[in-house]
C-alpha cells in the first residue's frame, strides 16, 4: 500500500465543556493538520495521485473552518463539540467526499492543537 500525507495550518477558537475547566472558556489555537491518503496502485506517471489535488481539496475544507468559532459551524453543532478530535473526522469525511480517484481513500487525518497535543482520526 502506498500513503500520501500532506500538511496544511488553520487558526480558530472554540469552547469545549468536560475537558478541562480553562477550555470552557473561549479561546483558540493555530492546529497544524495532516492528511494521508492511501491506495494501491500507482497510475501511468507512477503516482498514488497528484499531491496538488489533495492540497487543493483540503484547502477548500480548511477555508470553511479558518478563522470561525467552530462551535458556531453546521457540522460541530450536530456532533458534541469542536474537540481535536471531532475537528480530523470533519476533514476527513469532507475530503473523502472529495476524492474521484479511483482505489484511493483517506486513511487519517490529525490535528495537532499544539506542539505536544495531537487526536488522529484512522478511518476502518
Ligand atoms: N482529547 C482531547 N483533549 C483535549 C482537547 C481535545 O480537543 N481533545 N482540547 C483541549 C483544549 O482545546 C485546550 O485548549 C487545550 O488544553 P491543554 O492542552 O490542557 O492546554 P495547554 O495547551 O495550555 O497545555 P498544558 O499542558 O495544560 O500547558 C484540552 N484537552
Ligand atoms: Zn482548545
Amino acid at each position: 500500500m502506498f500513503e500520501l500525507k500532506i500538511l496544511t495550518r488553520f487558526a480558530a477558537a472554540h469552547q469545549l465543556r468536560m475537558v478541562g475547566q480553562k477550555c470552557e472558556n473561549l479561546h483558540g489555537h493555530n492546529w497544524k493538520v495532516e492528511v494521508c491518503v492511501g491506495g494501491e496502485h500507482l497510475n501511468e506517471a507512477g503516482v498514488l495521485m497528484d499531491f496538488g489535488d489533495v492540497k487543493r481539496h483540503v484547502a477548500d475544507i480548511i477555508r470553511e473552518i479558518d478563522h470561525k468559532f467552530l462551535n458556531e459551524l453546521e457540522f460541530f453543532q450536530r456532533v458534541e463539540q469542536p474537540s481535536s478530535e471531532r475537528i480530523a473526522v470533519h476533514i476527513a469525511q469532507e475530503l473523502q467526499k472529495r476524492l474521484d480517484t479511483p482505489g484511493v481513500r483517506v486513511t487519517r487525518v490529525s490535528a495537532w492543537e499544539s506542539d505536544d497535543a495531537c487526536a488522529t482520526y484512522i478511518l476502518p
